[in-house]
């Protein structure tokens, strides 16, 4: 997963940038970038490491310009390379074109393999850069037949920005897979990939971005294009944005991440009532069901286990042994709250089961006497190739082992996971427009299961 940011018609639009990819940080911690045009010229500036680690007040003063996208990345196709910092920029007759990408493509190996056959030399081993190919060599048909020629080649999740001349663009797959929000600034234009970096500056929401439409913003103003005039394509907004990815702050595909988590927690206990000393979450993401939990059963919330504020999500690290550590840094448990008792332990997810093992562990050893594991989300069985790193099948816990094998596993009392109905009942009106492969293995398109994260690099 990775967070987008774009900004048109404001002086220093470099430095709302960095604040707006500051709040999107939960969304990539490999990578950020920031290019931005002056009108004359296109800057650029990117790294590898949080925000705060390649931005400083020297470098952002550099970048002065009133068109300006930004990028944080979490790698889904490519490792985590500088070359394959993003937001990637091409040089061509005169001309700079710089694209920031969320999502995955499925089919951009093939479409990469077929362009370089054409002579075609690529400078990245991400899926984002056949885009930026489709749409150059195109672009003799104008600028928006050249998106809307791309849209209909490349297949898979993607929310972009593009920075071309002295035109910000935005465009979204017609699928809908992750979000991508609209607001206005200062007398200028902003699309983020979360509400939650338009509070941070003072925008005001306008709408998201339709799946399969195309947003040319220039010194017209704003104009709207459909890719898409016949083709019918079933909505699938990723659920694991509501459940994991997203800020619980953002509002989302027109919901509130933070309420549909609550209402998880709430049919958690629906479906699983339990009684304990008291309900406790793995924060961070398991804080709001375990609010839902509280709530819904009168029992009370204890933050038995607490986080470390410098270290950032650890399921979107990219290796195992670096997980394993991290996790330990991060949580840990309050002795004195936990013994002697009977817990109920909350969590969004369990996906290679790093977090739950080593962490579960820790609170029987501080004394908890009998302890119930609960997620609210159902078991995560098959991976995602539209944009979230979930390994393959096979590291996958849930994939090979069932619910009370894991529970034997994590040696504790009760394991419950929350069901298919009880996670579409939470997200309400949506139940018929998300995506819910990585739990059933019904993709809304065709992938394909050879696909490696480092298939350019081998
Ligand atoms: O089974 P695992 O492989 O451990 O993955 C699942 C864990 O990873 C995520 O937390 P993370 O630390 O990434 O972020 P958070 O602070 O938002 O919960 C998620 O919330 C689970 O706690
Ligand atoms: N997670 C993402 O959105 C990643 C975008 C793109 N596929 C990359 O790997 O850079
Ligand atoms: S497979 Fe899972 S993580 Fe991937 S888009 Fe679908 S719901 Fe989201
Ligand atoms: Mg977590």
């Amino acid at each position: 997963m990775c967070g987008v940011f774009g900004i048109y018609g404001v002086e220093e639009a470099a430095n709302y940038t960095y604040f707006g990819l500051y709040a999107l940080q939960h969304r990539g911690q490999e990578s950020a970038g920031i290019v931005v045009y002056d009108g004359k010229k296109v800057k650029e500036w990117k790294g590898l490491g949080l925000v705060s680690e390649v931005f400083n007040e020297e470098i952002l003063k550099n970048l002065s310009g009133y068109i300006s996208i930004g990028h944080v990345r979490y790698s889904t196709t490519g490792s985590t390379i500088l070359q394959n910092v993003q937001p990637f920029c091409v040089n061509f007759a005169k001309k700079t074109l710089a694209i920031a990408h969320n999502g995955n493509l499925v089919n951009a190996y093939q479409i990469r393999c077929e362009l370089e056959e054409d002579g075609h030399i690529f400078q990245t081993t991400m899926d984002s850069e056949v885009i930026v190919h489709l749409i150059v060599k195109n672009l003799k048909k104008g600028l928006v037949n050249a998106i809307i020629e791309t849209m209909k080649r490349i297949r898979g999740a993607y929310s972009i920005l593009l920075l071309y001349e002295d035109t910000l663009v935005a465009f979204r797959d017609p699928w809908g897979f992750r979000p991508l929000s609209f607001g206005m600034f200062n007398g200028g234009y902003v699309i983020a990939s979360e509400t939650c970096a338009f509070d941070l500056i003072g925008v005001q929401y306008l709408r998201d971005i339709e799946p399969g439409e195309i947003l040319i913003i220039d010194k017209e103003g704003p104009k709207s294009y459909k890719a898409f005039k016949k083709e019918k394509f079933n909505l699938s907004h990723c659920v694991f944005e509501f459940i994991y990815f997203a800020r619980p702050d953002s509002y989302i595909f027109n919901k509130n991440v933070y309420l549909i988590r609550k209402n998880l927690g709430k049919n958690l206990y629906k479906e699983c009532p339990l009684q304990a000393d008291f309900v406790m979450p793995f924060p961070d993401s398991g804080n709001y069901a375990a609010i839902g939990y509280s709530q819904a059963s009168g029992l009370p919330i204890e933050f038995a286990m607490i986080r470390n504020h410098y270290i950032g999500r650890t399921f979107i690290q990219p290796s195992e042994k670096i997980r394993n550590i991290s996790v330990k840094m991060k949580l840990n448990p309050v002795k004195d709250i936990l013994r002697g008792k009977e817990v109920i332990v909350i969590d969004d997810s369990l996906v290679r089961g790093t977090t739950s093992r080593n962490r579960l562990k820790s609170i029987k050893e501080a004394g908890a006497k009998k302890i119930h594991f609960l997620l609210s989300c159902p078991p995560l069985r098959f991976p995602c190739f539209f944009g979230i790193d979930f390994p393959s099948s096979a590291e996958l816990i849930a994939h090979k082992h069932s619910v009370e094998e894991i529970r034997k596993f994590l040696d504790i009392d009760t394991l419950y996971y929350l069901s298919i109905e009880g996670l579409l009942s939470a997200v309400e009106e949506l139940r018929d427009k998300v995506c819910l492969a990585c739990f059933t293995g019904e993709y809304p398109i065709e992938v394909d299961f050879s696909f490696r994260k480092d298939i350019a690099e081998i």
